[in-house]
């Protein structure tokens, strides 16, 4: 399964204006896994996830996306992205969930291009991976925090991308509902083989469902398997945003172990 990287983070700083946000990362992704990068408000993590789309440039160091260097990649439907504005989705928009599924097909086919009947099968076919389908013709603006989050998936899935990519998806769903969405993520995961690299700041429940853990605060301070990080906690050295803070301050940063 991990035989292809996704990504591949190499050396990365980048600073905006005079402040470095990201330093010294060192961070790959291999085909399959199930990423959850955690660390406190402010560590860098949108900011790397901003790298890894090439919305920003590296200051130092280079990236590749599914082996090409990302000034020269330009197969984005590869990679579906869910941002944290995601969750400010303005619910009064009159549209359908199945009109929201199909408006992922823009990017790939132009703006009324995504009407005919195959694209609707699509469609309907991404909400039944995430358990929507019943929800085909119920305006978007009738659903919960959760079920919308749902939606944005299949709008993500519906281009088919081997890598999704989720900056904080849970926020504003209550504690229930995150336990059933992250359950949903981990089959995806299993089932379909995408690879999934997701911020949030729910450390305590995302174990049970990522395959990998990657720790930041400007730099990686530890990215290893669920089990290895559950191992870490054990011996007490779970990397706690206090002490990720410690780490920095003392070395500025830490080399990756693994
Ligand atoms: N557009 C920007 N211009 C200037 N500074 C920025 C910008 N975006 C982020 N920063 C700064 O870069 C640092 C890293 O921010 P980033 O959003 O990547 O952190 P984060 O770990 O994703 O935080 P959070 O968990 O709160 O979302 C912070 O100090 C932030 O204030």
């Amino acid at each position: 399964m991990s035989d292809c990287k996704i990504v591949e983070v190499k050396n990365v700083s980048f600073k905006y204006e005079k402040e470095w946000a990201v330093e010294h990362v060192n961070f790959s992704l291999d085909k399959g896994q199930f990423v959850a990068l955690i660390g406190p408000n402010g560590s860098g993590k949108s900011t790397l996830v901003k790298l890894i789309l090439g919305l920003i440039k590296p200051t130092v160091g280079s990236i590749q996306v599914f082996n090409e260097l990302i000034k020269r990649f330009n197969n984005w439907q590869e990679i579906g992205y869910i941002s944290q504005k995601s969750n400010s989705f303005n619910a009064g928009f009159p549209a359908s969930v199945l009109e929201v599924v199909k408006s992922g097909l823009v990017s790939r086919l132009g703006m009324f291009r995504f009407l005919k009947r195959e694209h609707t099968q699509k469609a309907l076919e991404a909400l039944k991976v995430v358990e929507m389908e019943e929800f085909a013709r119920s305006s978007i603006g009738e659903l919960s925090g959760g079920q919308l989050q749902r939606v944005f998936i299949a709008r993500a899935l519906i281009s088919a991308p081997s890598l999704l990519i989720l900056d904080e998806p849970t926020v504003g769903i209550d504690a229930k509902h995150v336990t059933d969405f992250y359950d949903l993520l981990g089959r995806l995961n299993k089932k379909t083989g995408i690879t999934l690299l997701m911020i949030t700041h729910d450390i305590d429940t995302i174990t049970k469902h990522a395959t990998h853990i990657a720790c930041m605060n400007k730099t990686i301070s530890f990215h290893g398997t669920s089990d290895e990080y559950n191992q870490y906690n054990e011996q007490d050295l779970k990397p706690s945003y206090e002490h990720m803070d410690q780490q920095l301050i003392r070395n500025n940063y830490v080399e990756v172990t693994s």
